[in-house]
């Protein structure tokens, strides 16, 4: 089987070259916004998330009827360093549970009719742990990359990408340090709920990988490659792949934002098909969300992860574009105007 890249240097040319939104769709949609009856901005931010996404699915009449949800699972060598509440072997365990429909992502998936499939990258091999090497070789990293590009479904009309990786608030605290600068504690949280000693040994782990990779980190490719893990670059795979097939994507929690913002620093423009599902309970993701320019639609206080406030955030879509594509016009409806 022939693979679309076989280097970073060629995904980093693929996200270079992706098309834009289409241009006659958004105003087409924009158009026809300002002829349902309702007044003028009544529906707030409904309304602009239905003619943006208008824009990407190339269509006045945006339909949310086949969501996609992955849900990728990776391991972490930096968990020896004391950074998460849980044991490792959760990972591969809660992988089990939801491919028996047991985890808060497969009854949100099936609450807003959305596929849900689980990709469990390598769990018995770990990454390095990033405080004495790169996490990953160019190979493990591309091949991460790979497994979450070629998991899109191209017909999908919208994609929410998750997670599970014990360990993984750390990588994302430490890509997100090094693509946008600033003290390690003010990018480390309590993930699944280590105590004040947990939340500065995180902060200690990111500060030596930041120092031990700093070479490489001009780089955001790089970045992901030394710092991050092998469900994060899938999550960038998949979030890269659904650009290139104009799939308007909602954006999870704390680290599948670091994993997209990784994207934005390689090619700027990259997430201008990702909206903000929701902002979570992690300290560095609103300050993540906010460097990005991203305003979340949720703000419910989860930390969870798996895609959960993304998949919530579908029911929110759900609603958008319902109204927008369903909605009567003013001259339809026999409704007088202002
Ligand atoms: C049972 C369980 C289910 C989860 N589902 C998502 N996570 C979340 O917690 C982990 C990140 O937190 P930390 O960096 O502190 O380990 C990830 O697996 C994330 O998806 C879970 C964690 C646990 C324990
Ligand atoms: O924001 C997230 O995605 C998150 C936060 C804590 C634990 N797991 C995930």
């Amino acid at each position: 089987m022939s693979h679309a890249f076989s280097s970073l240097a060629e995904f980093r040319a693929l996200l270079a070259a992706a098309p834009d939104r289409d241009a006659a769709a958004h105003a087409a949609a924009v158009a026809r916004n300002g002829q349902l009856t309702k007044p003028p901005g009544a529906l707030g931010r409904l309304e602009e998330l239905a003619v943006w996404f208008a824009g990407w699915q190339g269509t006045d009449r945006p339909r949310c009827e086949r969501p996609q949800v992955l849900v990728f699972a990776g391991n972490h060598g930096v968990v020896a360093q004391g950074v998460s509440a849980f044991p490792a072997e959760v990972t591969v365990q809660m992988v089990a549970n939801f491919r028996h429909g047991g985890a808060a992502i497969n009854q949100l998936s099936k609450a807003f009719g959305a596929t849900m499939s689980v990709h469990a990258l390598e769990l018995e091999r770990p990454t390095a742990d990033f405080t004495v090497a790169p996490a990953m070789e160019e190979a493990e990293v591309v091949a991460a990359l790979r497994c979450g590009w070629e998991a899109v479904d191209a017909g999908a009309d919208v994609l929410v990408t998750g997670e599970m990786g014990i360990g993984n608030t750390t990588p994302a605290a430490a890509i997100a340090a090094a693509l946008f600068g600033g003290e390690p504690a003010g990018w480390v949280g309590r993930g699944t709920g280590v105590d004040d000693a947990g939340l500065a040994r995180k902060a200690d782990a990111v500060a030596r990988g930041l120092a031990l990779h700093a070479a490489r980190l001009g780089d955001p490719l790089q970045v992901l490659r030394c710092l991050g893990g092998r469900e994060l670059a899938a999550m960038a795979g998949a979030i890269a792949r659904a650009r290139v097939e104009r799939v308007p994507v909602v954006l999870d929690g704390f680290i599948c934002t670091a994993s997209a913002a990784v994207l934005e620093k390689a090619a700027a423009g990259s997430l201008d098909h990702c909206v903000a599902g929701h902002v979570s309970a992690e300290g560095g993701h609103g300050r993540l969300l906010a460097a990005l320019g991203k305003a979340p639609l949720l703000d419910l206080g989860l930390r969870l992860g798996e895609g959960s406030g993304a998949a919530l955030a579908l029911g929110v879509v759900k609603g958008a574009l319902a109204c927008h594509s369903g909605m009567a016009t003013f001259a339809e409806a026999g409704v007088s105007g202002a």
